[in-house]
């Protein structure tokens, strides 16, 4: 799907910036409930987070909100005995809940379960929590929509509980996991993943200090999550950034040496509204300028739609890349396409309908339950006869179509795990004629790609398919370099001989 681009503001110091938090907070609040309730918000542990919740006590505004239609959250939490002062939810209640006294009714404060006989571990109490958010769903769904989530975010760039180098920065089968041997005390952590932060509306991260500015300004160029967890934060409506000057980067200039601008000063009111990566800003605004053109119809934006609100991970095309696959589809007259990668159907979807009535498009998943997501998107918007959907791992599916003698295909387009790029491609090439035209995404990773020694094993993945394409004689390659919504990464073009 496409996320909401990224606003930054910063305050001048930690003191105005929890205020303005718990201010902005109250308002977003009072202006939800005018039209919906419950309104779910998901609380931080961590200074900044901590200290707007004491503002939001502290604000005659408490009393403008309707705290029997607030449903509270945790994002993450210390996992320790009920009381221990390292709770998150312990200082909340300190900070806020306590205050709020009978306003608030104790069944709408929803704790992540603390350590006891009862929930002796992390993963029963995220199985645990993970059941509560099941029971507060609308419409059957997996959790409530959150309105506002709010994160803290660690000097090491940590949100949440998801660490950096983590396997659970990539969990997608749970929306709640245990995480022991935590790089910051208590080592025992309970947190909630990606995929269900990402389903909220609007995502706002607090941070504050200088000792954060480098993460900060990691995580606004888009660093990979690997190594910068804040930069997979993301709302489906809105990615809001709280920071304080001290915390707030030095500006990316975009220029070709990519040199560090200095920080902006802070307008009359204390409030700066662009600090962020001014490139990756203007790349956005480009997109959103554009957006008339791309026309996303709303047929495409219900799949988009469909896999955020499934949780699915953010990494599909954007909307003005989807067209770009639909019009090389209809330019080079494909009849049969293949995707390897089918996440949540959206480019499946600007592919599948660039289709003639005859056409057939082939989509290998790995995931079922991304599968099963994709194939009621796809049958909503009818396009069910002309897509068949493979799930499995990719390279036995296509080895099977391999061993099949399948027709070629006029248009393959590879969107899956990085690592395996080099014999997916392989296949893709087998599976061709001459004139297949080869697309595939991601290739260049922010320009990670030059990099030897980069740690990132999708980068070395990227890597190891340049060195087997360049010198594979059967096609004719190039590469785009792409900036946009998405960041900077790039499409590979390639021309079966
Ligand atoms: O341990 C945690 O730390 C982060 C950030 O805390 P801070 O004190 O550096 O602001 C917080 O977001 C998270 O919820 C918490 O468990």
């Amino acid at each position: 799907m496409t996320p909401a681009s990224l606003e930054v503001l910063v305050h001048p110091d930690a003191e105005v910036l929890a205020a303005a938090t718990a201010a902005r907070l109250l308002t977003r609040l009072v202006d939800l409930q005018s039209h919906r309730s419950p309104v779910h918000v998901v609380l931080t542990g961590g200074t900044v987070g901590i200290a707007a919740l004491r503002a939001v006590a502290a604000s005659p505004v408490r009393d403008a909100v309707d705290w029997t239609g607030v449903h509270l959250w945790w994002g993450d939490e210390r996992f320790l005995p009920d009381g221990d002062p390292d709770r998150n939810e312990t200082q909340a209640r300190e900070a806020l809940v306590d205050a709020l006294g009978d306003a608030l009714p104790a069944g709408n404060v929803h704790a992540i379960p603390a350590l006891s006989d009862d929930v002796p571990d992390g993963e029963t109490s995220a199985r645990r929590y993970a059941a509560e958010l099941r029971a507060h769903a609308a419409d059957s769904g997996l959790a409530p929509r959150f309105d506002v989530l709010l994160l803290g975010m660690g000097p090491d760039g940590h949100v949440a509980s998801l660490f950096p180098g983590r396997s659970s920065l990539f969990e997608a089968s749970s929306m709640v996991v245990a995480e022991h041997d935590s790089p910051k005390p208590p080592s025992e952590r309970v947190s909630l993943t990606f995929p269900l932060i990402r389903s909220a509306r609007e995502v706002w991260v607090v941070a504050a200090g200088a000792e954060k500015a480098p993460a900060v300004a990691r995580a606004l160029a888009g660093d990979d999550v690997r190594t910068t967890p804040a930069a997979g934060a993301r709302g489906t409506e809105r990615t809001l950034w709280l920071l304080d000057l001290a915390a707030a980067p030095t500006v990316p200039d975009g220029g070709p040496d990519g040199g560090i601008a200095p920080a902006e000063h802070t307008d009359d009111d204390g409030l700066r509204p662009r600090t962020a990566s001014s490139a990756a800003r203007a790349w956005a605004a480009v997109d959103a300028y554009v957006a008339p053109l791309v026309d996303e119809s709303p047929a495409a934006r219900d799949v988009r739609n469909a896999a955020a609100d499934a949780g699915l991970p953010d990494i599909a095309v954007s909307a003005a890349q989807g067209r770009l696959l639909e019009i090389l589809a209809r330019s080079v007259g494909a009849r049969r396409v293949l995707e390897i990668g089918t996440l949540g159907g959206y480019s499946t979807w600007w592919l599948a309908q660039a289709l003639p009535p005859q056409g057939r498009l082939v989509t290998l998943e790995l995931s079922g339950a991304h599968a099963d997501v994709a194939r009621a998107s796809l049958a909503a918007a009818g396009l069910q006869e002309r897509v068949e959907l493979v799930v499995g791992a990719a390279l036995t599916s296509l080895d099977d179509l391999v061993a099949s003698g399948a027709e070629p295909f006029d248009l393959v387009f590879v969107d899956a795990d990085k690592e395996q790029l080099a014999p997916y491609v392989d296949r893709a090439i087998a599976l061709s004629r001459p004139g297949t035209l080869i697309v595939v995404d991601n290739v260049v990773r922010d320009g990670a790609v030059v990099d030897p020694e980069h740690p990132d094993t999708r980068v070395q993945g990227v890597r190891a398919f340049y060195a087997r394409v360049g010198a594979d004689d059967r096609v004719d390659g190039t590469v785009v370099q792409t900036v946009g919504e998405k960041g900077y990464d790039g499409f590979a073009l390639l021309r079966v001989r």
